[in-house]
Formats: structure tokens, sequence, C-alpha cells
């Protein structure tokens, strides 16, 4: 059977007057490379693409994250500067894609801005600048350092007992590498709680009763997916469940 495919959404990148539809290396590159799957990048078109036409065609639904954010009109706030920066054509593109890969039982696994765009989808809230708020942590990137320094696996999050990420990678605490302003606020009705940060940040998410694996996670699994166990296995499961769903659709 041929490998499996994967749908990406891009993300809008301009340099001088050429707009780019991009996605990062450190996420196809660990879907190729850990769950064993291509990755089809979906242009951030803002006025949409046909989403069947795109969900007819792949086996599963990898939402990468971003530095943009999602916009905050999206889920029924005003925008103030400090929300962006936002990429519409991204948003146009990842909200119908995860709604139509959830009511299909499509496997889905959603990363940083990924989580915060699964929330959006299905009907939650974000809140921006999350370190800003009584009793949270900073769980911003750091200033300094270089790529591998600055997301290097440190900060501690609670797996649920009898969640989807407790079945592939063990209850308790682990350590991540989460990286964020944004984070969840209210969570959607459809989505459960998979894991949470020291100060009750919601950390992972999966979609309540999903057909197919159906996760969300605001850390960073894609950058040491070759060499931190918790998120090889996160990248394996994700892989084994597109490539049980390809089989599926072959009959
Ligand atoms: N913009 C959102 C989501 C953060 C996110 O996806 N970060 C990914 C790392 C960005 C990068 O690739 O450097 C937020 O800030 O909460």
């Amino acid at each position: 059977m041929s490998k499996p495919v994967v749908a990406v959404p891009a993300d809008t990148k301009t340099f001088g007057e050429i707009v780019w539809h991009a996605a990062q290396q450190q996420y196809v590159g660990a879907a190729l490379d850990v769950a064993g799957v291509m990755s089809f990048i979906i242009p951030a078109f803002p006025e949409g693409n046909d989403i069947d036409a795109i969900l007819d065609r792949v086996d599963g639904l990898l939402v990468t994250g971003a530095i943009s954010n999602v916009a905050p009109a999206l889920y029924g706030k005003t925008a103030e500067d400090k929300d962006g920066p936002f990429d519409p054509g991204r948003d146009a593109n990842t909200l119908p894609l995860i709604r139509g890969a959830v009511e299909r039982g499509l496997p889905l696994l959603a990363i940083c801005r990924g989580i915060q765009e699964l929330n959006v989808a299905l009907g939650g809230t974000l809140v921006s600048e999350v370190h800003e708020v009584d009793g949270r942590m900073d769980h911003r990137e750091p200033d300094d350092g270089n790529r591998d320094e600055k997301f290097v696996i440190r900060q501690s999050v609670r797996i649920a007992e009898g969640s989807c990420l407790a079945g592939v990678i063990g209850a308790g605490n682990i350590k991540v590498n989460s990286l964020h302003r944004q984070a969840i606020s209210d969570l959607a009705p459809s989505l459960a709680v998979e894991a949470v940060a020291p100060d009750g940040t919601v950390e992972a998410v999966s979609v309540i009763g999903a057909k197919s694996f159906a996760v969300g996670v605001q850390w960073h699994p894609e950058y040491w997916a070759k060499s931190d166990t918790p998120s090889r296995k996160i990248f394996e499961a994700f892989g084994a469940a597109v490539r049980e769903y390809q089989a599926a659709q072959k009959g």
C-alpha cells in the first residue's frame, strides 16, 4: 500500500512583495520520519478551499504551530493589538478542515496553534497573553537562545488518567516543550482535557467520542520526535491511526 497522506494547512508568509504558502520543516519532517506519512501542504487562501475535495483525498490532518494567532472575531471577541499577528488565510482553512476531519473521523493531530484552532473550530474560546492572567505561568518562548534551546523540553504537564494520551504515553507528569502566548479559555463542548500545566492551563485535549486519533497538544512533540520518547509516541500513534484510516478507505 502506498504511503498515506495527511493535509497540512499552510501559513501565509510574505517575503518582500511575494506571498508564500508555507509549512515548517519540523512538522512535515516529523510526519514523514516518525509518523511515516507524507504531507500535502494546503494553500492558505483567504477565500478558503474546497474542503471536501481535500478531505476526500487524504488519510489524516496535521495542524501545525505558528507564530500567528487565531483571529479573536472567530471566537466572539474584538481584536486588540496584543492579539496579533494574524493569518486570516490560515484561519479560513484550518477551522473548516478541522470540523470536516472530526465529522469524518479522520485522524487529527493539532499542535500549538493547532490545539487553539481545534478549540475554536468546535466552539471554544481563547485567552491572549495568558501570562498576564492572575495565577498563570509565563508560557512564552524565551527571547534568547537558538531554536534548539527555545524548544528544549523543560515544562511539566500532567497527563490525565484514562485519557487518550495516557494510552499513548502514560498518565502522570511528563516534561514537554510548551511555547505559547494564547491558551484555551472556554473549552469546546466536544473536547476533553487530556493534560494540564501546574497553573491549570490546558495543555492537551481530545475529541470526545472520536472515531479515530483526534488529539491537540499545546506543546511541540514534532521538534524532538526522533529523540524524546513521549514526542515520538505521539507521532507514532498518529501515524498508526492514519494507516488504519487509509486501509479502511481502501476496503
Ligand atoms: N501563536 C500561538 C501559537 C504558538 C505556536 O504555535 N507556536 C509555534 C512556535 C512558533 C514557531 O514556529 O517559532 C501562541 O502564541 O499561543
